[in-house]
């Protein structure tokens, strides 16, 4: 801004300054102007005057020395005059010229004629002789040729000295004489000193040749000849042309000076006359130079003619001051000053008024604008307002919660505004609810717990929040996520409340879902551990309270793992499905049926004291889980054993009873499945056991605890042995030889099975190839896969490694997979078993016939033998179905062009059917039991055997 005023201030002084100096510029050149006029005017004037006086003084002398002429003229016509005559002619003229101071007759007197010109004019005057003037005295003049002597002089009074003078050698006269004598004209002598008077004056003589009467004249020496004096006229120089300047009133001038030279020149000596004086300015007046306030013309300078000779006039004027004689260019100096300056200080004015106009206006038009500006953004700040508003507006008005705002006055606070979404949720239109009170809205006429919190938020005029059930129109109940808040008016007083709603019924009822999954098993939907342990608790401290007895009740399905591991998990999943609701519907409404995991459950029984209700409810459970159950199309029976727990007798707590009825449930599985136990404290040892394998397990391999044990399968037709199954045996420090069937299945579980695996394949094909080596003959080694092994990655590696290492043909490695491990996943057991048998070794179904096999699928496998399960075998003498299966096995497996072998022979009955019905080998301790390595390399020694 400060840039701003100061560049227009700038452009104000520029123009005026420029107008200023456009004015000056202006006024210079009208006053230079004026001043030329003015100067030539004046210069002309001076001219003018100057010429008159110079036409004054040419004039006037010319007229004075024309008397002379005059009186020469006389002398010229009528001879020399009588002296009476002389005088009478020459007075008028003296007297018309004062400045004459005299007219004489000078006669040429040769040295001859002298005596008797002297003795003649002594007759007039007696003394009379020729003098001339020395050191201011007249003395008798020398003798000379000729002398020119004074002989009339008028006017007599004051000039009478001079007759008789000689003035033939006065140098005064210089060649004025010989020049008029010459010429025939007058002539003039230069200044000269006068001595006719008394003081000194300047004058001048004037010359006119006398000559002799009718003496011829045409030449120069006819008129030297003829000349016989001269007449001569003295003049005082400066009387005479004061006179003559003064009569025309030209004297005396202010400022001009006149001076007058008898010579052609302005030479000091000869100076005629002067009048007046002309003298230049100082230099400077003041600040400002001569030129500009004097006129200063050029002195007028004229050479004119006196009698011949030339004289020099000099005309000056002093130099006046233009005010003093023509104002006009001052007036035009000062009215083009005044003038600019009135233009400049207009012009400033204009545009210092044109620039405060300009800054005002553009003061004003930015406070305009400003205004405007503001104007605008207040106007977009409350379209931005309004559009907020409205935007608020639309959004309550398409939210999906419930909005509500009511006044505040209570005790009522009435509705004044209700949205869509309160209508659509609670199914109350707008004008319903609009004037009643907003409590009516939130469950009056329900048993509502929480609406006292809303009333207190009213009350205390605060925010509030609550979750609460509310009612539709229509009387259904939805939760309802409450928030409540006060609304300020201008002035800061509450006016209202907004209450947003928010319909949490489907948070609710994921948070109940949640809690829901949280505490129950997702598959079966029955509780989960964690909400059996909740339930146990409760109903612990329930019995505790009342001194009544809990069961807890441990169940576990038999067999169910060959049908998850045949049908495959989804099959299992169904039948978990099943059976957990046939349990459920076992048992009574307080009860709980809880799922631990795979084929387990807990349950807990609080109501079933030893009234012998609660065995009632055992055997409910163990019948509905023994009902066929038919998965798939296929109908499956399944048995459970369960082992019960009681409190307060068998545990105080939740984990204490659970652990018991486990250690029951095991027992009763021991004890051949299909029943139930009540837990001992002593069934604790063999629990303690198994725990204490699981242990050992872990360190079994490394331990070299584990070893081989074979069992001999010997060819029904020829009775030899043609080969024999490694079985697997734990010769454990404490518990002695461990069977296999305690711990495959720990060894399973816990990964085992992997390590122990390859030790028993790598070391049943050492033995083998060492008994082969031995003589023993080619005889063909079984080795038992577990299901986990099978799908391992390593299965493969580790059967090659140990062909390799043992350098055993794998024609003499037989592998045995179960039904269950085969059938759980069809397409990978054949990429499987192909594989192996690209290795050469043999392939065998073991327990053949105790699952459920596919014969489309058995005939897919590469298989080589299936072995029928030592069950059937056991039963065939029994008359049951076993003896036809055992048949069709037998012929199945022929169609298939497969072996087939049957375990668990101890009777020469059960040996007998299967020779009858072809079977190809048996195996089983009507021949041998497992026996280790050396007693089976004896065995060998005394019953000879090949591989069939
Ligand atoms: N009652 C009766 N039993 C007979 C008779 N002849 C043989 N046995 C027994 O029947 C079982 C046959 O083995 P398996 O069915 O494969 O059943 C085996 C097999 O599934 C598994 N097993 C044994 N060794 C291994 C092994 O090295 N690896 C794997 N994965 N499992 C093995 O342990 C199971 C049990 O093995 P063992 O206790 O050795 O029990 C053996 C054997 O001693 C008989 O005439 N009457």
């Amino acid at each position: 801004m400060r840039n701003l005023l100061r560049r227009v201030r700038i452009s104000v002084s520029v123009s005026a300054l420029l107008a200023l100096l456009i004015g000056l510029a202006l006024t210079a050149l009208v006053f230079a102007s004026v001043r030329r006029v003015e100067s030539h005017a004046r210069t002309l004037q001076f001219k003018q005057e100057a010429n008159l006086r110079i036409n004054a003084v040419s004039g006037g002398l010319a007229d004075a020395i024309e008397q002379l002429m005059v009186v020469n003229q006389l002398f010229n016509t009528f001879g020399v005059v009588e002296r009476e005559q002389f005088r009478s002619f020459t007075a008028p003229l003296l007297a018309r010229y004062p400045e004459l101071q005299a007219l004489s007759f000078q006669r040429l007197v040769s040295d001859a004629e002298r005596p008797a010109y002297e003795a003649l004019q002594r007759r007039r005057v007696p003394d009379f002789t020729i003098t001339e003037f020395i050191n201011e005295r007249h003395v008798p003049a020398p003798r000379r040729p000729f002398y020119n002597v004074v002989e009339y002089i008028e006017p007599a009074s004051g000039n009478g000295i001079a007759l008789g003078l000689d003035t033939a050698a006065m140098t005064t006269y210089g060649d004025a004489r010989s020049r008029s004598r010459r010429n025939g004209r007058v002539a003039a002598t230069g200044l000269l000193s006068l001595v006719q008077y008394r003081g000194f004056h300047t004058g001048f003589l004037v010359l006119a040749p006398v000559y002799q009467r009718l003496a011829p004249q045409d030449t120069v020496r006819q008129r030297q000849r003829a000349v016989i004096g001269e007449t001569a006229a003295v003049f005082r120089v400066g009387h005479l042309i004061h006179t003559l300047l003064g009569n025309a009133r030209l004297l005396d001038q202010p400022g001009m000076s006149i001076n007058i030279y008898a010579s052609g020149s302005a030479q000091a000596t000869q100076l005629a006359f002067s009048n007046g004086k002309a003298e230049p300015p100082s230099g400077a007046t003041g600040a400002l130079p001569v030129w500009l306030l004097y006129n200063y013309p050029a002195p007028v300078n004229a050479v004119f003619q006196v009698a011949g000779e030339p004289w020099f006039i000099e005309v000056a004027q002093q130099p006046r001051s233009f005010i003093d004689i023509r104002a006009g260019s001052w007036y035009a100096l000062l009215g083009g000053l005044l003038s600019s300056l009135l233009a400049a200080a207009y012009i400033y004015n204009l545009v210092t008024r044109h620039s405060t106009i300009e800054r005002v206006a553009g003061e004003r038009t930015a406070a305009l604008q400003f205004a405007n500006l503001r104007l605008t953004e207040d106007l977009a700040l409350r379209k931005r307002t309004e559009k907020a508003l409205r935007l608020r507006e639309k959004v309550i008005e398409v939210s999906a919660n419930a909005v509500i705002i009511c006044n505040a006055q209570g005790p009522d606070y009435a509705v004044e505004y209700v949205n869509p979404a309160f209508e659509s949720i609670t199914g109350y239109s707008a004008a319903e609810v609009i004037g009643k009170s907003l409590k009516s809205l939130h469950g009056a006429g329900h048993d509502q717990q929480n609406t006292e919190e809303i009333s207190a938020a009213l009350r205390e005029q605060r925010e509030g929040h609550v979750v609460l059930r509310n009612y539709r129109k229509d009387g259904s109940g939805y939760w309802n996520d409450l928030f409540i808040a006060p609304v300020r008016d201008e002035g800061g007083a509450i006016s209202h409340f907004v209450v947003a709603q928010y319909d949490i019924s489907a948070v609710m009822r994921f948070e109940a879902e949640l809690e829901y999954q949280a505490n129950h098993d997702a598959l079966t939907g029955l509780a989960n551990r964690h909400l059996l342990a909740e339930r146990l608790s409760s109903a612990i401290a329930q019995a505790h309270r009342a001194g009544t007895e809990l069961w807890v009740v441990f169940v576990d399905l038999d067999r169910f793992k060959f049908v998850n591991d045949t049908l495959g998990h989804e099959a299992g999943d169904a039948m978990l499905r099943v059976l957990g609701e046939r349990i459920k519907g076992a048992v009574g409404e307080g009860d709980t049926v809880s799922r631990m995991g795979g084929d387990e459950f807990v349950l807990v029984l609080p109501g079933h004291p030893g009234d012998g209700d609660g065995l009632r409810v055992l055997q409910r459970i163990m019948d509905a889980v023994a009902e066929p159950l038919r998965i798939q199309a296929h109908e499956f029976f399944v048995t459970c054993s369960l082992g019960v727990a009681v409190y307060p007798a068998d545990g105080g707590n939740a984990d204490t009873l659970t652990k018991h009825a486990d250690i029951a449930m095991y027992r009763a599985k021991e004890l051949g499945r299909n029943t139930y136990q009540f837990y001992r404290p002593d069934m604790n040892a063999s629990t303690l056991e198994r725990l204490r394998i699981e242990a050992d397990l872990r360190h079994a391999l490394e331990r070299n605890e584990l070893v081989l044990h074979y069992q001999p399968q010997i060819d029904v037709k020829s009775g030899a042995i043609v080969g024999m199954e490694a079985l697997l045996r734990w010769e454990h420090p404490v518990l002695g030889v461990v069977s296999p069937l305690r711990f495959i299945g720990l060894a399973e579980e816990m990964g085992l099975i992997i390590p122990i695996g390859a030790w028993v394949i790598r070391t049943a094909c050492l033995q083998n190839m060492a008994w082969q080596t031995a003589g023993m003959g080619r005889l063909r080694m079984a080795v038992n896969l577990s299901a986990r092994q099978f799908t391992g990655k390593d299965l493969l590696q580790s059967v090659t490694d140990a062909l390799q290492e043992s350098g055993l043909s794998p024609g003499c490695l037989e592998l045995e997979l179960t039904e269950s491990m085969v059938m759980s996943d069809v397409e990978n057991t054949i990429t499987i078993l192909r594989m192996l048998k690209q290795l050469g070794v043999h392939l065998a179904i073991d327990d053949f016939g105790t699952g459920y096999s596919s014969l489309s699928y058995l005939s897919r496998f590469p298989l080589d033998v299936l072995k029928i399960d030592q069950s059937f075998v056991r039963d065939i003498a029994l008359g049951t179905d076993a003896a036809a299966i055992v048949v069709s096995i037998i012929s199945l497996a022929h169609s298939l062009r497969l072996k087939v072998i049957a375990e668990g022979v101890e009777t020469a009955e059960q040996l007998a059917f299967l020779r009858e019905h072809g079977c190809d080998e048996v195996q089983g301790y009507f021949f041998s039991r497992p026996v280790g390595a050396l007693e089976f390399a004896s065995l060998m020694a005394h019953a000879p055997c090949t591989m069939a």
